[in-house]
């Protein structure tokens, strides 16, 4: 196994250097962007979406999930593999464990990701136990679309704002490896940023966490309908996949990615 572990990404954090993560649902473009030197690769339950037409996550099922994972899998050798837990296959830690061992066990991901802050910490915790490293996503989780009425930002209301981080603090103290932030401010995300010892990835959060992640064909440019304004095309300044990639990967180490105009404010 000479994949990156979530040892070497909590090594990048302590010495301030920052991760590019991309998703991926297929081995091609998965082969690419870990030549590309992308870090983390997700497979996503925003395959819903841009793969299957769907106009949320919603309907996305575990064997969807699996076949993709497969085919990511298959294309890779160093990426961290990294995989959504569809939309109530984690309601209880007891399904959540049947759940993600299979995504484990059969779809070779290295960490799951659950959409949730504190009313998780009993499930993260009996998945950390038995092994399976757990990513906790908050702020715009869209498998709550319709609790939010839309895709819109999180935590710009203090009583929100203090919910996030409070939620952020004890998935960590669960056993959660990693935390993802999207679409929250860029002041909260500082804050959650610097309290946690884990790395915080972040879409639509600002330049100020460990990681960032976008939906591949939104960098590329191919988003069906309009683009989320967090987002953007890296295909268009070069015309070449590999190259796209490359420049958001050193756009994200430096720091230049995303900028102010990628990232909301209170
Ligand atoms: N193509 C794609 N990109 C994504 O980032 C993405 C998906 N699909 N599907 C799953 C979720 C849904 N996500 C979304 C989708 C749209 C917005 C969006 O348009 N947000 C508004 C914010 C509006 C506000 O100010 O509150 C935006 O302007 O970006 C945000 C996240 C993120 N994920
Ligand atoms: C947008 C990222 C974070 C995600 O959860 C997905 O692609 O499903
Ligand atoms: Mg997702």
């Amino acid at each position: 196994m000479n994949r990156i572990t979530l040892n070497y990404l909590r090594k990048l954090k302590r010495e301030q250097q920052k991760f590019a993560c991309l998703t991926a649902y297929d081995a091609s473009f998965a082969h690419i962007m870990e030549h590309a030197g992308i870090e983390v690769i997700l497979v996503g339950d925003s395959l819903g979406m841009v793969i299957q037409g769907h106009d949320s996550t919603l309907p996305v099922t575990m064997e969807d999930m699996l076949y993709h994972c497969k085919l990511v899998h298959r294309g890779t050798q160093r990426a961290l593999l990294m995989v959504d837990m569809p939309f109530m296959t984690y309601a209880t830690p007891e399904t959540a464990l049947i759940n993600a061992a299979r995504l484990m066990r059969e779809g070779y991901a290295q960490v799951v990701k659950l959409e949730g802050g504190a009313w998780l910490t009993e499930t993260v915790k009996l998945l950390t136990e038995r092994g399976i490293p757990v990513c906790g996503h908050l702020g715009l989780t869209p498998q709550s679309v319709h609790q939010f009425g839309g895709y819109v930002v999180q935590g710009r209301r203090e009583s929100e704002a203090t919910q996030i981080y409070n939620d952020a603090l004890a998935l960590q103290a669960a056993g959660a490896s990693l935390v993802l932030l999207e679409c929250v401010p860029v002041e909260l995300t500082r804050q959650i940023t610097h309290a946690l010892e884990i790395p915080v990835i972040g879409i639509g959060a600002g330049r100020m966490c460990d990681g960032q992640i976008l939906v591949l064909y939104d960098m590329l440019g191919i988003t069906v309908g309009k683009r989320p304004s967090f987002s953007k095309d890296f295909l268009a300044e070069t015309g070449e996949i590999g190259s796209a990639i490359k420049n958001y990967v050193s756009a994200v180490k430096t720091g230049e990615f995303p900028s102010d105009a990628h990232s909301f404010g209170t």
